[in-house]
């Protein structure tokens, strides 16, 4: 079909060209046309007049250079000058770069960059200086005063010798070429999008995500089974930080990204990502706030930096590794070390984890959840695991998207963390999910995605890389994304679950014990591919939709949320997003139609007044009729055909649930008895 197409297209242009080619005047076989040296109907408009009768060969001005050299130096303006100093500092408020010359800004922020890549052994910076080494100009000689680069006081080594060149804060544009020129497996799709490959890593490593134990985290932090965080000492933690910091100083060139996280502007962070591929430059430009022009000259100190030395495996032999890959977080020295892992999304989850400890300790809460608004201000949460719909239907086009991902929940509401989205693309389509299909343009990284060599046409539906294709695009990629990304106080929190085994109804309304029992328990069938070596659904429970992310006990992140649903008077619903009819091979997903019809349904508050009966085993209320979904599918006994295997399977995974729970029902969820109470029995019934 699409050979079709294209023969009949070009035999069109073959025709169309012939065609012009025949009605201008042809040159006849073996006559030249003559050249004209004289002017006869130059255009009026022209601003220049021929001299001495000489007609150029270009009705243009001429180029304004002598050389192909100076040709070249004028294609590329330099950017407009940034904002200009402040002046009119007063005594009381001196800010941190406002007396100093644009030269001393510039050397400072070298030397913080500096400072960041230090190595700790050697107690310095290497040698940094700002700009791609393939420009031979800007590689200073040593000796040489100037004001784009930093030399820190270097002890002796080879590795002081040389420059490292800071591609800081490159744009889009730039980052293309670098990728493209640089990076194997960069090409430009035929959308506009940079495709990329993540290399053996497709997916996170959650097993090798490693945190710092020191005598704070020690009683902070959540340790033990089902936390996410693995422990290491600062000890390991600083050879793993060297390891990286020498690796990216050995480069000819790092990228460094300083941007911001949480909209919410009285509780951002500074965030400074460094990195050796223009892919994860590109990925974090899109998926953490940037800063204006203004905002990068005050940026100052990061609040944390990232290593990301991906291509560079972790060392063995060195104590607590259990394989190449590594992620390690030191809260104290706030960094995050990478190595052994291309995954960009290792980046993104790693600072939610930092954001999931630092902003409860400011009495806000962090959320794994999708957050977007209607027209009239109503605010929904859509809570879930990878897979589970959270930039899916978050993604609406009759509604403001706040973010896909990542929230804060404060006294002032909602803020998103990040400013991008990363959705997943198997089986995307046009007609499916129209939003992220035409985000998917320029300045959007495509990552492990299949293309025809020639069109550069994406397949969606391939998976000979993985199943966890991804796409990642700044929030304003979406036409009704909310700029600034903050909202008022949700009105409805929706948990997510893909259940694999098909029991679990397509919706129901939850009373606030039973929000806090599904928050805490955190189902849902693990859909292939995000998490590394995952291939089949299998049912996962995961605290507070975010076990991977979580710092404290889930029993803290549960007694905020219930304290903030009861205080703004939010309701909670149960969403499943997976199968019906049957388990994961027997029955079918449920269609995203219907899904999105259910979630319009809790928007518009019609669910919240409608007939409901209860199921047995589980005590969900469900709604008789849901508009523009089919009523049997409501309940899941009546779209099962085999009514003995549906309840054995409902049995089976209500025996996972009340087993899963064991573990909490020592813990208080926070200062209320009842409410824990009240949980405990709120799960189902055997
Ligand atoms: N009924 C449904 N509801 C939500 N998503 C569905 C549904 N059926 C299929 N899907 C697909 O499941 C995936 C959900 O993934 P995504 O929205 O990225 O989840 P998350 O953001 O929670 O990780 C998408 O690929 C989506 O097209
Ligand atoms: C980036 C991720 O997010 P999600 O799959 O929830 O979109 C992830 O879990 O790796
Ligand atoms: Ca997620
Ligand atoms: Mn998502």
């Amino acid at each position: 079909m699409a050979t079709d197409g294209q023969a009949s297209n070009m035999d069109n242009n073959l025709a169309n060209g012939s065609s012009v080619a025949a009605s201008a005047q042809p040159p006849r076989r073996g006559v030249l046309p003559r050249i004209q040296t004289r002017i006869t109907t130059m255009a009026a408009s022209k601003p220049y007049k021929a001299e001495n009768n000489i007609c150029h060969d270009d009705s243009s001005r001429p180029v304004k250079a002598q050389t192909i050299d100076e040709l070249h130096s004028l294609q590329k303006k330099r950017s407009a000058p940034t904002t200009p100093i402040k002046q009119e500092v007063t005594a009381q408020s001196p800010t941190a770069f406002s007396t100093i010359s644009e030269e001393e800004r510039q050397r400072l922020q070298l030397q913080s960059i500096s400072a960041s890549l230090a190595s700790l052994t050697r107690e310095s910076g290497p040698k940094v200086v700002k700009g791609d080494p393939k420009r031979k100009l800007e590689t200073p000689k040593a000796h040489e005063q100037h004001h784009q680069y930093f030399t820190p006081n270097i002890s002796t080594s080879d590795s002081a010798l040389k420059f490292t060149h800071i591609l800081y804060n490159l744009s889009p544009a730039e980052l293309y070429e670098q990728a493209i020129k640089y990076e194997h497996g960069s090409f430009i799709t035929s959308s506009g999008a940079l495709a990329t490959l993540s290399g053996a890593k497709t997916g996170r490593s959650p097993r090798d995500k490693r945190v710092v134990i020191d005598e704070n985290t020690t009683d902070e932090l959540w340790w033990g089974k089902g936390s996410p965080n693995i422990e290491m000492d600062e000890h390991t933690f600083l050879v793993n930080r060297e390891r990286a910091v020498d690796y990216l100083n050995s480069l000819d060139k790092v990228f460094v990204n300083d941007q911001f996280l949480n909209w919410d502007s009285e509780n951002q962070i500074k965030v400074r990502i460094v990195s050796a591929r223009a892919y994860h430059s590109l990925f974090m430009h899109n998926m953490c706030i940037r800063p204006t022009s203004e905002e990068l000259e005050n940026f100052g100190t990061p609040d944390f930096t990232i290593y990301n030395a991906g291509q560079f495996p972790c060392n063995r032999y060195t104590h607590y590794m259990t394989s190449s890959t590594s992620i390690d977080i030191n809260l104290a020295r706030k960094e995050m070390v990478i190595l052994g892992t291309q995954y960009a999304g290792e980046m993104k989850k790693g600072l939610f984890s930092v954001m999931h400890y630092l902003m409860p300790k400011r009495g806000i809460l962090s959320l794994h959840s999708g957050c977007n608004m209607g027209k009239d201000g109503d605010v929904a949460l859509f809570f879930g695991l990878s897979g589970t719909g959270k930039t899916t239907l978050s993604t609406d086009h009759n509604r403001l998207l706040i973010g896909d991902d990542e929230h804060c929940w404060s006294d002032n509401g909602v803020s998103n963390i990040e400013g991008g989205c990363y959705a997943k693309c198997i089986d995307l389509s046009h007609e499916k999910e129209p939003d992220i299909f035409n985000a998917i343009k320029f300045g959007a990284v495509l990552e492990n995605v299949v293309f025809d060599e020639h069109t550069r046409e994406v397949d969606y539906s391939d998976k000979s890389v993985t199943e966890n294709t991804r796409a990642s695009y700044p929030i304003e990629y979406i036409p009704n994304a909310k700029i600034p990304c903050v909202g008022p106080h949700p009105k409805n929190v929706i948990l997510l679950a893909c259940d694999a085994f098909g029991v679990l109804p397509p919706v129901s309304k939850l009373t606030m014990a039973q929000t806090m029992y599904h928050f805490i328990t955190g189902y849902t069938a693990l859909v292939a591919g995000t998490e590394d070596g995952i291939k089949e659904p299998q049912a996962t429970f995961s605290a507070c939709f975010g076990a991977a992310f979580i710092m404290l006990h889930p029993t803290k992140y549960a007694a905020m949320l219930a304290e903030k649903m009861k205080k703004y008077g939010a309701t909670g619903w149960l969403v499943n997003t997976g199968w019906c009819g049957g388990r994961y091979g027997v029955g079918s997903r449920i269609k995203l139609p219907y899904t999105r019809n259910i979630i319009n349904a809790i928007h518009s508050g019609v669910l919240l007044n409608t007939e409901y009966t209860k199921t047995e085993v589980f005590g969900l209320e469900i709604p008789t009729v849901v508009e523009g979904v089919p009523s049997e599918i409501l309940n899941p006994m009546n779209a099962w055909e085999n009514k003995k295997v549906y309840k054995e399977t409902l049995l089976k995974l209500a025996g996972l649930f009340k087993q899963n729970f064991e573990v909490f029902s020592k813990y208080k969820i926070g200062s209320d008895n009842k409410l824990t109470e009240e949980i405990l029995a709120a799960g189902p019934n055997i």
